[in-house]
């Protein structure tokens, strides 16, 4: 018996899973949010409908979102004509960009991520990947292994068609590997375009309609492990627990369908509300073996949602101001980009910790939480401690 305990404890790392490394990447088509309605009624046809296209206007006004990325243009989409109708089947258009351009978005987030992690792209023992653009055989991981060069030995986990939440959610994945596996060094990626989202207006379709104003594209990589190498690896954050919980009776709350015309989009005017009813049980939850209760004592990595979720989220629990600054920041310089946001997110506390000369990573503050959420309704939090800069 001693020997199976011996056996098992050397297979695990001693310290807690770390963040090493974030990379971020977006399409070079930039989108104005402020013009954007005049592009997307003429590409789809739609300049017959000036009505709509003025609640549209209004409507991206409302996302307080300032410009977003694309991977679609104006020449693509002359190509697929079907994308741009409100219902014509066009899956298979649509497809056939992004099984190609999803692999090789994220590839450029997780070169990125690998040159700050500083170790040779053969230490990537793990990749766990998520995409809600997309669904095929074999995946958009085996197509990234390729493209990066990475070891076929790596362990792939592929996790198509989740939404927003994923990004947390691939964070607690990533701990539970590197926290069971000495020396595991788990490469995690998510990519989205709005290429299944995007399609003509409908007058009858407010839900569509707001989705085409928020959705964009971007890709993130983060590297995780545990019992950096000194001198070698370092440390930005640390996870100290990741859990999720699913809120009953809410699966109308927000979500979508993969259809023959695309993924289809849907929310509840009352999401604001139920996400931050439910944030207060979580925070209390996550911070119990820690001794917090007060939320403006920790640093916040949210996903945003919408500019209307950011605010019940400050109300509900009180937080100061400067708490949601880099989710809406993220939120308004580049869209909801779904999975992905979350560690842009994560990635500009760090930067803006850095250029504001806090004392930490997470704000010149020790402890902080992430939050994802997304259809479920499901709620992922991360409880972070940051790094003395
Ligand atoms: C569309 C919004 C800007 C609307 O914001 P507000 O509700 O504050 O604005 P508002 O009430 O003034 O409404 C703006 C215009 O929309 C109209 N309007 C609002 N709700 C409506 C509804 N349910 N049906 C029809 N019309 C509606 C209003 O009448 C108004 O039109 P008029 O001007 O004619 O009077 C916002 O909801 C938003 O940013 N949505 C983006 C998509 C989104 O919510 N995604 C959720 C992500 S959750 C997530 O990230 C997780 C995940 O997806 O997995």
């Amino acid at each position: 018996m001693a020997g199976i305990r011996a056996f098992r404890k050397d297979q695990r790392p001693q310290g807690p899973a770390t963040i090493m490394a974030i990379g971020t990447a977006n399409p070079p088509n930039l989108y104005e949010q402020s013009t954007f309605p005049d592009f997307y009624f003429r590409v789809t046809n739609s300049d017959h409908m000036p009505e709509l296209k003025d609640k549209f206007r209004r409507i991206c006004g409302k996302t307080m979102i300032k410009k977003r990325y694309m991977h679609l243009t104006e020449e693509v989409l002359k190509q697929k004509p079907g994308m741009c109708s409100y219902m014509d089947p066009s899956f298979d258009e649509r497809q056939e960009i992004v099984v190609e351009e999803v692999p090789r978005l994220a590839k450029e987030a997780a070169a990125k991520a690998i040159k700050e992690w500083g170790r040779d792209k053969s230490g990537i023992t793990h990749l766990v990947f998520c995409s809600t653009s997309g669904i095929d055989m074999p995946g958009a991981d085996y197509r990234l292994v390729k493209l990066l060069g990475l070891p076929l030995s790596v362990n792939r986990i592929m996790l198509y068609n989740q939404a927003c939440h994923i990004g947390a959610q691939m964070l607690r994945i990533a701990k539970d590997i590197a926290e069971n596996n000495k020396d595991a060094r788990v490469l995690v990626v998510a990519c989205e375009l709005n290429t299944l989202i995007f399609r003509g207006p409908d007058e009858r379709d407010f839900l569509s309609l707001a989705g085409q104003a928020a959705f964009a594209d971007g890709a993130a990589a983060v590297i995780v492990g545990a019992d950096p190498i000194q001198g070698v690896e370092k440390t930005i954050f640390e996870m100290m627990s990741a859990a999720q919980v699913t809120v009953p009776d809410c699966e109308k709350a927000v979500g979508g369908h993969l259809k023959e015309i695309g993924l289809t989009f849907h929310f509840m005017n009352q999401l604001p509300m139920l996400i931050s009813n439910n944030l207060e049980n979580c925070l209390l939850e996550a911070f119990k073996p820690l001794g917090i209760t007060d939320w403006n004592e920790v640093f916040w990595v949210s996903h945003p949602g919408n500019w209307g979720i950011m605010d019940a989220m400050e109300k509900k629990v009180g937080l100061e101001q400067e708490k949601l600054r880099s989710s809406r920041h993220v939120f308004s310089e580049y869209g909801n980009m779904m999975s992905a946001t979350v560690l842009f997110v994560m990635d500009d506390v760090r930067k803006r910790s850095a250029a504001e000369g806090r004392a930490t990573t997470g704000d010149g503050l020790e402890w902080g939480v992430l939050f994802g959420f997304g259809p479920g309704l499901s709620i992922e939090t991360v409880v972070l401690r940051s790094v003395p800069l």
